[in-house]
């Protein structure tokens, strides 16, 4: 008898999404499959959920929600052979995308039943793990708008950036140290990411792989509001390099120190988080989870 935990976020996306051990047995059928859902309640109970799962020996463990979700669920499984089954419910859903796993929940159930699993790498920031991206700067205060409008949708997101366009001017400065290069930028953005693909089917790092073993990494200095909006035209056309100021790096490692501060505003995986630190390293765990594509 095979054991598989969904662990479902309600809020996710348009939140509208429910699911049944009726509706599910249509898919996995109760002769081979013991089924059990669990609907997390608030920002975070996904870990303990997907622990608990691990203590009640699930042998595959789904998380039905966006990148925070599968973030959360994921985080527990790395280093472990349970497999990670997706099903898409997020608003923005970048892993996924990535992953090519279908929108339709129809469809991703299907390709969990399919079971065949791929590794993919795992991205660290000090002891947190990250799957899709992390961001400071600019990528932060989006989300930090996007969380405040609490709603879960595109147009709530575009105005997010809009926000964050028309208010954003924090100075900061930041010691960066990829490979053997260190310098002092005073950045708009910094973007780390694992995936090629942040959300609602944008990017910064077209080129990124989940594979590769590399970070890719997008540094844009502060910048008039005008090459600002010249950079987001950039990011439509998923040519952030049209833009002279941007520096692109693929490395497995890197740290960022702040000097004038005590801490980072990041996101991390499309949820705003305070790191606490003067310095952050940010590393790569190769073909560190196994996902069902
Ligand atoms: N019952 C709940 N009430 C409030 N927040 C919740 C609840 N359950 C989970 N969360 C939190 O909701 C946040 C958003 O979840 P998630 O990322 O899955 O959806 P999304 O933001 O719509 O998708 P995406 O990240 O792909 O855009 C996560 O931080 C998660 O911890």
């Amino acid at each position: 008898m095979i054991q598989i935990h969904f662990i479902f976020n309600p809020i996710a996306g348009s939140g509208h999404h429910s699911f049944s051990e009726c509706y599910l047995q249509d898919y996995f059928e109760p002769e081979n499959y013991n089924i059990n859902i669990k609907s997390s309640g608030y920002k975070g109970h996904a870990i303990k959920l997907a622990e608990e799962s691990i203590r009640q020996k699930a042998d595959i463990i789904v998380a039905c929600g966006g990148d925070g979700t599968i973030n959360e669920v994921a985080s527990t499984l790395v280093g472990t052979t349970i497999p990670l089954g997706i099903v898409p419910i997020g608003s923005g859903n970048g892993l996924a995308s990535n992953l090519n796993i279908p929108k339709s929940i129809k469809k991703a159930l299907f390709v969990i039943k399919n079971n065949q699993s791929t590794k993919i790498d795992v991205g660290c920031l000090n002891q947190r793990y990250f799957f899709s991206n992390i961001g400071f700067g600019f990528t932060a205060s989006v989300i930090g708008n996007y969380e405040a409008s609490q709603k879960r949708t595109l147009p709530h997101y575009v105005q997010a950036c809009f926000k964050s366009f028309r208010d954003y001017n924090r100075k900061e400065e930041v010691v960066i140290s990829i490979d053997d290069t260190i310098k002092l930028v005073n950045p708009f953005l910094i973007f780390i990411s694992n995936s090629n693909v942040m959300g609602y089917s944008m990017s910064l790092t077209p080129k990124a792989s989940l594979k590769d073993g590399l970070l890719d990494v997008i540094i844009v200095p502060r910048i008039s509001r005008l090459k600002m909006a010249f950079f987001g035209f950039c990011m439509l056309l998923k040519r952030p390099e049209l833009l002279k100021e941007v520096k692109c790096y693929q490395t497995d490692r890197l740290t960022l120190t702040q000097k004038n501060r005590s801490f980072f505003e990041s996101q991390i995986d499309g949820e705003l988080s305070k790191i606490k630190e003067f310095t952050i390293t940010v590393s790569l765990k190769k073909d560190s989870l196994n996902v069902l594509v």
